[in-house]
């Protein structure tokens, strides 16, 4: 099983990972978590890449489209061996960014043609306010108006296609858990009600 939580910057993804990978794992699951961009080269190179002045110009992001989809790949047999040992894998984004943060859409998707379909994404949805009051602002994607776009992709890729669950995320972490924990408890015969 690949479970990716999405969502724009701050919206919570890595605190509802390790709640969700806990919760699980009390439920006696193996579980697994990844994060994209990587901290292999190529996920380095783009984390230096996304404090640059020129990050959203047209030509960077089309060179950051790229980079994203190769450091992607890279991930692309590790999920299937884990998933081949029965392991959950919870990812921290997944080709979905892409086609949210970069454009053009048709080009992303074929660059990334060989990232895996997840099961299950958990798309975080928060203000925008929210996520740049959260945010350190040292990447050039953690403006308002930047932002505010991505968060409209999102919801029309939600909109589009049956894997995504829309997940309230302006609540307080407890209550976002619970929420995700109830979406995700079907999937493994985990009792819903028993859920607080
Ligand atoms: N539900 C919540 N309510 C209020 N603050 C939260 C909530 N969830 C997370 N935070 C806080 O918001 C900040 C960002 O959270 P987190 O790192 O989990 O988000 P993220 O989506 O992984 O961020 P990024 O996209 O920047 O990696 C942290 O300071 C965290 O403590
Ligand atoms: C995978 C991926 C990520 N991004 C952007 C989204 C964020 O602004 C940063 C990643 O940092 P975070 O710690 O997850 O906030 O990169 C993107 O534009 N395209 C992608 O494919």
């Amino acid at each position: 099983m690949y479970i990716v939580l999405e969502g724009i910057d701050g919206a919570g993804k890595s605190t509802q990972i390790n709640l969700l990978k806990e919760w699980l794992e009390s439920n006696g699951l193996n579980v697994e978590t990844i994060v994209e961009p990587t901290d292999l080269e190529v996920g380095k190179l783009i984390r230096k890449l996304l404090t640059r002045s020129d990050a959203t110009t047209d030509t960077m992001q089309k060179t950051l489209g790229l980079l994203f989809a190769a450091d992607r790949l890279i991930l692309m047999d590790k999920i299937e061996k884990l998933e081949s040992e029965n392991r959950v894998v919870i990812s921290d984004r997944s080709f979905y960014s892409s086609l949210v943060y970069q454009k053009p859409q048709n080009w992303i998707k074929e660059i990334n043609k060989y990232a895996k379909i997840p099961d299950l994404v958990l798309l975080l949805d928060l203000d925008v306010k929210k996520s740049v009051e959260r945010c350190e602002g040292t990447d050039e994607f953690e403006n308002e108006e930047f932002l505010t776009g991505v968060k409209q992709n999102y919801l029309d890729l939600a909109r589009s296609n049956e894997n995504f669950k829309i997940i309230d995320a302006n609540n307080g972490p407890n209550k976002v858990s619970s929420d995700i924990k109830k979406t995700v408890a079907p999937l493994f015969d985990i009792c819903k009600d028993c859920i607080s």
